[in-house]
């Protein structure tokens, strides 16, 4: 049997959800690691400015980021963004309590202010109680807490400097991932909107799509509609499985033949549609005669003891019609090839008589 090669951008949804998951889980992880560190340095700050309540706090915080990092390690990532969000606020409050405005921790609440775009969307409430626990103190600690303590008044421009630095790199990591995020997404959704999931071929919606647009330039387009023949008989008598497989080859092997010529889309069930855009209706026949000629003799299946062929019927879209109407024509051709015998090319620009 003919090695049946699915195309290399064929969809794996499978495959997506564990991208998805993979960026997810390491965007939280690389989030906790400079938590983690973050407030491993906050620690030393502490003792050394001679505030060990607020050093033991801080061994609180460690335990907690180190639990985060387990939890998104265990895939329990919404788990783990919401305990380092309440630590992220009840952090800043206690130390801004502590030390005054002046210090800048309260700067630590703008990244995580962000950190409600990465809990996956079905989550809606969790986001909201996150962004809600973090822009609550931030409103508060602005309004009433004290700017400076005199007996901190040296340590101001070096705690207010670290502090900033370090609130600026996860803000900027956090929005420069959600920028991702969003792209990937939009990709993925354009390309789901566009390609048929099982051949990777662009499907009905976007063939016409194209179709509109060229029409718009005023430039010639040729349809050409292709039936696969007797493919119930693949169906029936090698199974779906196979049925498929065909599909797919049938799709990579109009690819390789259109190419810098047309463009083959994915009709529907066993129908592909061939689009040729500004090329006159000769060298459009042409092609189709040659794709209709190749075909039994690249996609072969052994098992099924008769080459694969197809019916194709292809017309010119005039330019006081409708695509509909030239679609029709096609399709009346088409049905016209299979009258004749099948595996042939039936082409004008006029519709048939018969
Ligand atoms: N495997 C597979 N089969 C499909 C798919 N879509 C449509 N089909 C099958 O395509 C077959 C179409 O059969 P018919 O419309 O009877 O036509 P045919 O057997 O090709 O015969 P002619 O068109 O007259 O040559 C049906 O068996 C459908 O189940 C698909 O995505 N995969």
């Amino acid at each position: 049997m003919h090695k049946l090669a699915r195309l290399k951008h064929a969809p794996n949804i499978l495959n997506q959800l564990k991208k998805q998951f993979v960026h997810e889980h390491t965007t939280v992880q690389l989030i906790n690691a400079n938590g983690l560190l973050a407030h491993t340095c906050f620690f030393g700050i502490f003792l050394y400015i001679d505030m060990p309540m607020l050093a033991l706090v801080n061994v609180v915080s460690i335990t907690i980021w180190l639990t985060a990092i387990i939890l998104t390690y265990k895939a329990y990532i919404r788990i783990s963004v919401v305990i380092t969000t309440i630590e992220i606020a009840a952090h800043a409050t206690i130390a801004t309590i502590a030390l005054g405005l002046g210090s800048g921790f309260h700067l630590y609440l703008w990244p995580a202010a962000l950190l409600m775009c990465i809990i996956p969307a079905q989550y809606g409430k969790v986001a909201f109680v996150c962004l809600a626990t973090i822009i609550v103190p931030l409103l508060l600690l602005n309004l009433y807490a004290p700017y400076q303590y005199p007996e901190y008044e040296a340590l101001y421009e070096y705690l207010h400097a670290f502090n900033l630095f370090s609130a600026a790199v996860p803000f900027i990591f956090i929005a420069s991932v959600i920028r991702f995020i969003y792209r990937h997404n939009f990709n993925n959704i354009s390309w789901q909107a566009n390609q048929d999931q099982l051949t990777g071929l662009i499907n009905r919606r976007r063939a016409l799509e194209i179709i509109e647009l060229a029409r718009a330039e005023r430039q010639t387009v040729c349809l050409a509609l292709g039936d696969i023949d007797k493919f119930k008989q693949v169906n029936d008598t090698l199974g779906h499985a196979a049925g498929d497989d065909v599909l797919v080859n049938i799709a990579h092997f109009s690819q390789v033949q259109l190419k810098g010529v047309g463009q083959c889309c994915r009709w529907g069930g066993e129908e592909f549609l061939f689009i040729f855009i500004g090329q006159s209706f000769q060298r459009s026949v042409d092609k189709m005669e040659e794709v209709c000629d190749q075909l039994p003799k690249k996609v072969v299946i052994d098992a099924l003891q008769r080459p694969i062929t197809c019916s194709f019927g292809v017309t010119e879209i005039l330019p006081e019609e409708s695509t509909a109407n030239a679609l029709a024509r096609a399709d009346e051709f088409m049905y016209h090839a299979k009258r004749n015998g099948r595996a042939q090319v039936i082409s004008s620009l006029i519709s048939p008589t018969i």
